[in-house]
């Protein structure tokens, strides 16, 4: 089992708010974890720290064996190795949604040609291939959260790391999302999925529950012969 990221004695403060107060998490490789709790729990605190967007307060967060305070260039860091789908989705809108998915792969030297064939291929494996041409603004939701999802698979990341991905799309959507996400892990990606709703959560192979910055329970759900 390789571990590809790993929170150990995590804590985050902002001021006198203790975000988070001292988490241990690993996510392997092929793994599926969920991770629920109340609003203000701490669970978008957790993501960012897994994904190298915010620096915890103490403990460590090494992310495929590199801890995190020693990445001189983080966000090339972040580039190659993490794969994020952010709550808002944080789609340019003078890009269209090839170009979307292709900018992480540019930043990082990959010639254009050939980051244009990977969006193509990874917009068609989430089922966006029609509207790789297209700009947000003249997309559904639902087709919106394909293409940040797209952008977030681009490339060998070994980390998918997910704010709720199925946001405010409907159930048949959430569940291709899901199937999408689910489908990266059992390719070998690690995922960690934010999600308030207990019908995601079965994707996943554990549910973490936090609660006030801690994690008060972690349950194994999927059965391999479930899947
Ligand atoms: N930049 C910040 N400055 C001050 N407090 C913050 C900051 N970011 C988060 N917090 C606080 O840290 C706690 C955890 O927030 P976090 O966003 O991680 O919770 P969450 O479980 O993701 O909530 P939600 O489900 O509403 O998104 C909250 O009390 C929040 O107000």
């Amino acid at each position: 089992m390789t571990v590809v990221v790993r929170l150990a004695e995590v804590t985050r403060e902002h001021g006198d708010v203790r975000a988070l107060k001292g988490v241990n998490l690993e996510v392997a490789a092929g793994e599926l974890v969920a991770v629920m709790g109340p609003s203000g729990s701490g669970k978008s605190t957790l993501l960012n720290l897994a994904g190298g967007l915010d620096r915890p307060t103490s403990g460590t967060v090494t992310v495929e064996g590199a801890d995190l305070a020693t990445v001189k260039d983080l966000a090339a860091f972040r580039r190659t190795s993490v794969g994020y789908v952010f709550q808002d989705l944080n789609l340019i809108p003078s890009l269209t949604a090839a170009e979307n998915v292709m900018l992480p792969r540019e930043l990082d030297g990959v010639r254009q040609g050939r980051a244009r064939a990977e969006a193509l291929a990874v917009l068609e494996e989430v089922g966006a291939a029609e509207v790789a041409g297209r700009f947000p603004e003249e997309l559904s939701g639902g087709q919106r959260q394909r293409v940040a999802i797209a952008r977030a698979l681009a490339g060998e990341r070994r980390l998918l790391l997910a704010d709720e991905p199925t946001g405010a799309l409907d159930t048949a959507t959430g569940d291709a999302i899901l199937q999408l996400l689910r489908a990266r892990c059992d390719a070998g990606v690690a995922v960690l999925l934010v999600t308030h709703e207990p019908r995601y959560a079965a994707w996943a192979d554990r549910v973490v529950y936090l609660r006030d910055g801690l994690i008060v329970e972690s349950t194994s759900v999927r059965l391999e012969s479930a899947r």
